[in-house]
């Protein structure tokens, strides 16, 4: 009863703020932004707290990864069916050769906490339309594969038990389900269509329903016409997963407006809880720091252009653990959440370069994490030298340096008020390092002119307060 009468407060609170930013807005809309600003709850600030997610990304695509009839296929990997043209009924027998014997949800939630995630986000369902859990209102499911028990079960639970945060990622679109459309174009496609969308409201709402756990919805699959056309069906299911699951969280990409707008409703309001249009690509540190002003998260992955299993990381570029890890200081910087992505093989193990970066990337978390978790934007210049976070609710700056003058001296320009105290490299608190003053708000902190092999943190305290005026006294 205490969990009905919270989410109805809750819910009131923010469709009561959404009501009073409708009666401004220019367009009338029905189906917008149901607030404006970023949300402050619990639920909403342990999410931005957690800044470093796994994605994964795993399905029947999984089993041929990339290669069919003995050819690979550049494309994207949990594309197959579409870049091979397999015939659907094809495709879905792959459901009996579905059985990950190496699947163990215990070991890959201990690789994702030495890797520093604090929540995972993995795909239900796909656009193939098979599913992670035995939904009923399908048989295109785990329970119809030799396999037979419920992944996302088995998932939630031993994430949750190492202290991460599981999300669903969940297609609207569905290549496997007779009633899904890509657009409307008859009275027959809008009844078709509208079982379609109850049957995915109605496993929606079992997800949110069976696993009280998860914190977020991610949607995707929604760019067609048919869901642009019922901004009110997008509209209800992020207010149905509102009341089911108080504090859940839903990304832009759910949403239409009326007139069919996505993200942003037609007022230029960001819809949903945070903006997820940042997909293998981040925001620009000096010319993008609007994105500063609401959630937002960028999901990420290791090669160009792949998110499910692919046999053959050759076919493109595959980031180093060095790339990824300034993609996250840099997403962390502009206050954004970094998800990066896994593809699992189809036996439910790793490939080797991804365990490798999972790696490298946990060691540098295990030293330096603290300048990720619970971080954000500082409001700062962004300087030659890396990137700033700030610990929220904190005097406390990081320096997260990867490019290292040769003259040893690291230039901060401050915002008017903020004056610097003290910096030391997190790993050597003892060593002040020289803070000099140089004009006002302005100051260089001189660091050893050597070789370093990783991004080091340097950590500055400070004070709100007037400088003099004058240019201090070189700091010790
Ligand atoms: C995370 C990725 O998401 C996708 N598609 O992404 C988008 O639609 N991206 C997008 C669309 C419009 C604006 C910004 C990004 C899927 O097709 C892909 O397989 C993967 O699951």
């Amino acid at each position: 009863m205490k969990k009905i009468i919270i989410a109805a407060a809750l819910l009131g609170s923010i469709f009561q703020a959404g009501a009073q930013e409708k009666k401004n807005s220019a367009i009338p809309l029905q189906y917008g932004a149901q607030y404006s600003g970023k949300r402050t709850d619990d639920a909403m600030n342990k999410w931005r707290s957690n800044r470093f997610g796994q994605f994964i990304h795993w399905g029947l695509y999984a089993i041929p990864g990339g290669v069919w009839n003995g050819k690979t296929y550049n494309y994207a990997a949990e594309f197959l069916k579409a870049s091979a043209n397999v015939p659907s009924a094809t495709w879905d027998s792959l459901m009996y050769q579905f059985n990950p014997v190496k699947f163990d949800a215990k070991q890959w939630a201990k690789m994702a906490k030495k890797m520093g995630v604090k929540y995972m986000t993995i795909t239900t369902k796909h656009h193939e339309g098979f599913c992670l859990w035995p939904s009923k209102y399908t048989d295109f499911s785990v329970a119809g594969s030799p396999y037979k028990k419920d992944i996302l079960k088995q998932l939630v639970e031993a994430y949750n038990a190492e202290g991460i945060d599981v999300n669903f990622y969940y297609s609207v679109l569905d290549w496997h389900h007779p009633d899904w459309r890509n657009d409307i174009k008859s009275p027959q496609d809008s009844v078709a269509f509208k079982r379609y969308l109850d049957f995915a409201y109605n496993q929606l709402k079992e997800l949110a329903t069976n696993y009280p756990t998860v914190k977020a919805f991610w949607f995707d699959g929604t760019w067609d016409n048919s869901v642009k056309k019922n901004g009110k069906w997008t509209y209800e299911v992020e207010k149905m997963l509102k009341e089911v699951s108080p504090g859940v969280i839903v990304n832009s990409r759910l949403r239409a407006d009326d007139y069919g707008k996505r993200h942003k409703d037609s007022n230029g309001q960001l819809m949903g809880d945070y903006e997820s249009g940042y997909e293998r690509r981040l925001p620009d540190p000096v010319t993008d720091t609007a994105v500063t002003r609401w959630d937002w998260e960028a999901c990420m992955t290791i090669p160009e252009n792949q998110w499910g299993y692919h046999k053959d990381w050759t076919v493109s570029h595959v980031k180093s653990p060095l790339e990824l890890l300034e993609m996250l200081v840099h997403t962390t910087s502009m206050g954004g959440n970094f998800l990066l992505n896994f593809g699992p093989t189809g036996n439910g193990d790793f490939r080797k370069e991804e365990l490798d970066i999972a790696t490298v990337i946990g060691n540098w978390m295990g030293k330096y994490g603290d300048a990720i978790w619970n971080c954000d934007y500082a409001g700062m210049k962004k300087e030659d030298w890396g990137y700033y976070t700030k610990k929220k609710n904190s005097n406390q700056l990081n320096m997260v340096v990867f490019n290292w003058p040769s003259s040893g001296l690291l230039k901060v320009r401050t915002p008017r008020g903020m004056v610097l105290d003290k910096a030391s490299f997190v790993d050597a608190k003892g060593n002040a390092l020289k803070v000099e003053e140089i004009a006002d708000n302005q100051y260089l902190i001189q660091v050893p002119v050597k070789l370093y092999t990783s991004p080091q943190v340097i950590q500055v305290d400070f004070h709100q307060g007037a400088t003099n005026g004058k240019y201090q006294k070189a700091k010790t």
